[in-house]
């Protein structure tokens, strides 16, 4: 098929054919050496404001699942932190593996978690998503990790409406939802310069890795695959394993806030 995708034909290790920045030196995602992350004193604490009824829909775009929030005002923003200016939410997703014992994009120390969830901003400097999405400023996303443990009830909801978008294509109302909820208690992170970690690749992303990860439980885990990168009309493929491996960090490190 000529879309990029996950499987050996069309996944990762292929992409640089159609998009050449695969090879670039801001790649995502990356793996976190806590050793060699830096302290930088000018690092505030993370500020995000989410207003519920941005909320608009659940969709099942082929490569995950994303909730997707209204973005014509300030109502839900990233501010602080690492960044300057504001950033308006436009949306979130997940990706995950097969197994429990792999599915995050970024690792820490090499350690790979079960699933990851991005929270994707963009810079209000631009005036629109598309915009912002290729410019070296444009997009700030904050990854959770979610780790194998009690049931996560703030991940029902999520989890009630995949039925309703099993199919690639598929879209239903999800209204009044709060991503405040998915966050980890403590909001330390650590921060670097990066890239979308899917087509196109845009070296686009100042990222934010939470530090302290959300549980998920392994039943949570089997229905996130339940989901199908494939449309209604086609040979059923679960939805797994929808993740890029660590990218080389080109003389990059991560940095965080002072204890
Ligand atoms: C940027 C692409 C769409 N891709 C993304 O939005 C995206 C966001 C976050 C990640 S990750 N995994 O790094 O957090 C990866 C891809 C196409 N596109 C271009 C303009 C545009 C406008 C609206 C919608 C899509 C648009
Ligand atoms: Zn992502």
């Amino acid at each position: 098929s000529n879309g990029w995708g996950y499987a050996d034909h069309n996944g990762p290790e292929k992409w640089c054919d159609n998009f050449p920045i695969a090879n670039g030196p801001r790649q995502s995602p990356i793996d976190i050496q806590t050793s060699g992350a830096s302290y930088d004193e000018s690092l505030k604490a993370l500020k995000l404001q989410y207003d519920p009824s941005t909320s608009l829909d659940i969709l099942n775009n082929g490569h995950s699942f994303q909730v997707t929030f209204a973005d014509d005002d300030d109502s839900s923003t990233l501010t602080e932190g690492p960044i300057s200016g504001k950033y308006r939410l436009k949306q979130f997703h997940f990706h995950w593996g097969a197994s429990d014992d792999k599915g995050s994009e970024h690792t820490v120390d090499g350690k790979c978690y079960p699933a990851e969830l991005h929270l994707v901003h963009w810079n209000t400097e631009y005036p629109s998503f598309g915009e912002a999405a290729s410019k070296p400023d444009g997009l700030a996303v904050v990854g959770v990790f979610l780790e194998i443990g009690a049931d996560n009830p703030n991940l029902q909801k999520l989890l009630d409406a995949m039925d309703a978008i099993k199919c690639k294509g598929t879209q239903t109302s999800f209204t009044n939802f709060d991503p405040t909820i998915l966050l980890p208690e403590s909001l330390d992170y650590w921060t670097y310069l990066g890239s979308l970690t899917t087509p196109p690749l845009h070296e686009s992303v100042t990222w934010i890795v939470c530090k302290q990860s959300i549980s998920v439980s392994s039943d949570q885990m089997k229905k996130f695959r339940s989901l199908l990168f494939t449309a209604d009309d086609e040979e059923a493929c679960c939805m797994v394993n929808n993740y890029r491996p660590p990218q080389p960090l080109k003389g990059r490190y991560a940095s965080a806030r002072p204890p």
